[in-house]
């Protein structure tokens, strides 16, 4: 019988956050997480009444003990992807203001990265399209 069944999709607010020298901070996901053990842009699941905005402020937060201001940010991207068990909507914002030091919160390995660099990382498929979005933006200024 062919599998019928849908996925809830999963809103996620994302953060390509940049440092004054233009690299941009990755993560590791914990190895038990979904796509463990690869690189991620920082950010996590919005909440039940939560904005995008309001979420990626709260998940950089948690995540890292910096402040962002949500009316700094710009939308980059909004990615819709299907894994075998998950449904994820990421909805991708660009960082370039904050404060406090970036601190893996939650034990994950943290590394800044110049953009042409960000290849030489596995991230979850869905991120292709987000690294083609930041390169792409970067060639039109
Ligand atoms: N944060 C983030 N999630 C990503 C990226 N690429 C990608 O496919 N995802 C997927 C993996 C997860 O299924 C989902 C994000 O969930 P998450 O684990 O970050 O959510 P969260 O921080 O709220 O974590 P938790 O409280 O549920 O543990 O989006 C990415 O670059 N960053
Ligand atoms: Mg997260």
């Amino acid at each position: 019988m062919p599998n019928t069944e849908v996925n809830p999709c999963v809103h996620v607010a994302v953060g390509v956050v940049f440092n004054s020298q233009g690299q941009i901070l990755i993560a590791r996901r914990h190895e038990g997480a979904h796509q463990g053990g690869l690189w991620e842009f920082p950010g996590g699941k919005v909440e039940l009444g939560e904005s995008v905005c309001e979420a990626l402020l709260r998940e950089l937060d948690e995540e890292l003990g910096i402040s962002i201001h949500t009316d700094r940010c710009v939308q980059l991207i909004e990615i819709q992807h299907s894994y075998t068990d998950k449904d994820v909507l990421l909805d991708v914002w660009l960082v370039s203001e904050f404060t406090g030091e970036a601190v893996g919160k939650e034990g994950q390995p943290l590394c800044w990265v110049t953009p042409d660099k960000l290849s030489e990382y596995q991230f979850p498929k869905a991120n292709e399209a987000i690294i083609d979005a930041i390169l792409n933006g970067l060639n039109e200024k």
